[in-house]
């Protein structure tokens, strides 16, 4: 199942520059493994704004949660979920398979 999330981070005034540092870090290496599994598909970040949208193919909404509380900046990011259906119109898609004759 394809989900469409846009995450908005938000980190409090008060932390320091080197605590961030150490979130992003870490954030970078959660997300590179999610890529590597294939089940991070794309992230795109929003023009001007500390926010992305990316793309989870995962079996439910259970396992995208848990992906979601997995990151280490979870607790600062705000996460809205759009489920993903195949549009009739597509004529290249590369994420979902081509339908069974
Ligand atoms: O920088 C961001 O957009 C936040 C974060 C969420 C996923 C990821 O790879 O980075």
């Amino acid at each position: 199942m394809l989900f469409l999330a846009r995450m908005d981070v938000r980190f409090p005034e008060s932390m320091d520059a080197q605590t961030k540092a150490d979130y992003q870090a870490q954030e970078k290496s959660y997300s590179a493994d999610l890529q590597r599994r294939g089940v991070l598909k794309g992230i795109w970040r929003v023009v001007g704004e500390y926010a992305n949208y990316s793309i989870y193919d995962v079996d439910g909404h259970d396992e995208l949660h848990a992906i979601f509380q997995g990151f280490p900046m979870f607790p600062y990011m705000k996460v809205q979920v759009t489920p993903l259906a195949q549009h009739p119109n597509a004529t290249a898609d590369e994420f979902f398979a081509p339908p069974s004759t």
